[in-house]
């Protein structure tokens, strides 16, 4: 159940049908984000969904109102995005490899999360398109490479963020450049809004990695082996409402550019503050799913030796087999170090607020877990199918 009911528009424009584009509009995050638009931005007249991968399930979404544009296109192609982008009132730029299990060549990583975001900003200025949401990640910020805790920070608590692996270094750039876009003119003569929103970890329908934990544990007879200690806060986010606040940074952005241009918001809701395993739990334990051990069952140093001998044999295998597992030294200290967010700045800006409670971001998650069919062995870490199975 919504926890509130269809905000008020801004209509200063006068109501003109926009033209909105949705970068990686098929991926987790941005299949909820096209279906939200179609469902909240009643002033949408085309919906164009970019991405590297297309969905079948986007052909269903043309029977309503909105021409719903699938573009088959590479961000990384400057001439893709371009075209894509002209002729779009918003563009909300969630296109991403994410990628924490070495899968990917550091130097597509940076291809894509950086020169791709460059490539969309550039396009809005060579087209004329004036409002950008970029995607962004608490990676920006950290857990940093010093393992320092960030406990119920905000957007202005004091952190010293380092960088030493390429995804949330990359992050970190290609929030700079569209935070530092703001105000650039672009053709026709006015300014480029921006904004950057930071997602902390994002569960919901269509989460992979969730469906992975589950079906893990399948395998080991209904138990998941405790591995991260309880006291280790970790912030968790649902999908639906990290849509509902790029579907109202969207539609806000225009009336409130002095407020929010060349802004970051973190995404938040009611979601429970918990150690990443024991938030899994509230989802899994409802799918039949328990956790051995109220305390690791294994001391951290013997955790730290699995990942480094994880990484190593990443390393000597690479020539022949990519191997990523699912704990590396990266991972590890990502899950063991405290990171959540307390902060109202999206409230305070543009008048957000969940559109869905805590029971209800469980309930859809653990419905849709409950519906996947087995499936065979889970893919590389970091790997999504692509076959155009709608995850939601
Ligand atoms: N999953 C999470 O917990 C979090 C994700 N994020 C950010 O949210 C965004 C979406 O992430 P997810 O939905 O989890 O990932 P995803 O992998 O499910 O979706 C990313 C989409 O971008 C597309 N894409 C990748 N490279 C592309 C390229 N070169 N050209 C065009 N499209 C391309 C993919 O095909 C995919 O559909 C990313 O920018 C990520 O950094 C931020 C915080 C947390
Ligand atoms: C101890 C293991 C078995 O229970 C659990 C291992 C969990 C890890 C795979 C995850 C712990 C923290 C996650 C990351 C975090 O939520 C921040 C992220 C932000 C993003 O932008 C992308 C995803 C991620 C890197 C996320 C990935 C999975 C974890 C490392």
């Amino acid at each position: 159940m919504h926890v509130c009911g269809t905000p008020q528009l801004d209509m200063t424009d006068g109501g003109r049908d926009l033209v909105y584009l949705v970068t990686g509009g098929c991926g987790f995050l941005g299949e909820h984000v096209v279906r939200l638009l179609l469902e909240q931005e009643p002033r949408l007249r085309e919906l164009r969904v970019f991405d590297l991968h297309l969905g079948s399930w986007l052909e269903a979404l043309n029977s309503g109102p909105v021409q719903v544009t699938p573009i088959q296109g590479d961000v990384t192609r400057s001439e893709d995005v371009v075209a894509a982008v002209a002729g779009a009132d918003v563009v909300l730029h969630i296109a991403g490899l994410v990628d924490v299990w070495g899968l990917v060549d550091p130097e597509v990583i940076y291809r894509v999360n950086v020169k791709g975001t460059q490539n969309v900003i550039e396009a809005c200025v060579q087209t004329g398109t004036r409002f950008l949401v970029y995607t962004s990640s608490m990676e920006a910020v950290g857990p940093n490479s010093k393992g320092h805790p960030f406990y119920r920070g905000n957007e202005d608590t004091h952190y010293e963020v380092v960088h030493t692996q390429p995804y949330p270094r990359s992050k970190a750039q290609a929030e700079r450049l569209v935070i530092e876009a703001n105000g650039r003119k672009v053709r026709g003569g006015l300014p480029l809004v921006t904004c950057s929103l930071r997602p902390t970890g994002i569960y919901g329908e269509g989460h992979q990695l969730m469906l992975d934990f589950y079906r893990g544990a399948q395998r080991t007879g209904g138990w998941l082996f405790r591995a991260i200690p309880p006291s280790v806060e970790h912030g968790r986010v649902y999908a639906g409402n990290v849509a509902w606040m790029h579907v109202l940074a969207a539609r806000e952005l225009g009336s409130r550019a002095t407020t929010m241009g060349g802004q970051v918001y973190f995404c938040y809701d009611n979601s429970p503050y918990k150690s990443y395993e024991d938030f899994n739990m509230e989802i899994l334990g409802p799918c039949g799913i328990r956790i051995l051990g109220t305390r690791p069952l294994l001391p951290y140093f013997l955790l730290f030796l699995l990942a480094t001998l994880n990484a190593f044999l990443q390393w000597l295998l690479r020539p022949l087999v990519v191997y990523t597992p699912l704990f590396n030294p990266y991972t590890l200290a990502l899950s063991t170090t405290t990171f959540t967010v307390q902060t109202d700045k999206a409230q305070k800006h543009f008048g957000y607020q969940p559109i869905y409670d805590w029971e209800d971001c469980r309930d859809r998650t653990v419905s849709w877990i409950k519906s996947r069919k087995r499936c065979p062995a889970p893919l590389p870490h970091g790997q999504e199918p692509k076959v155009g199975d709608p995850g939601l």
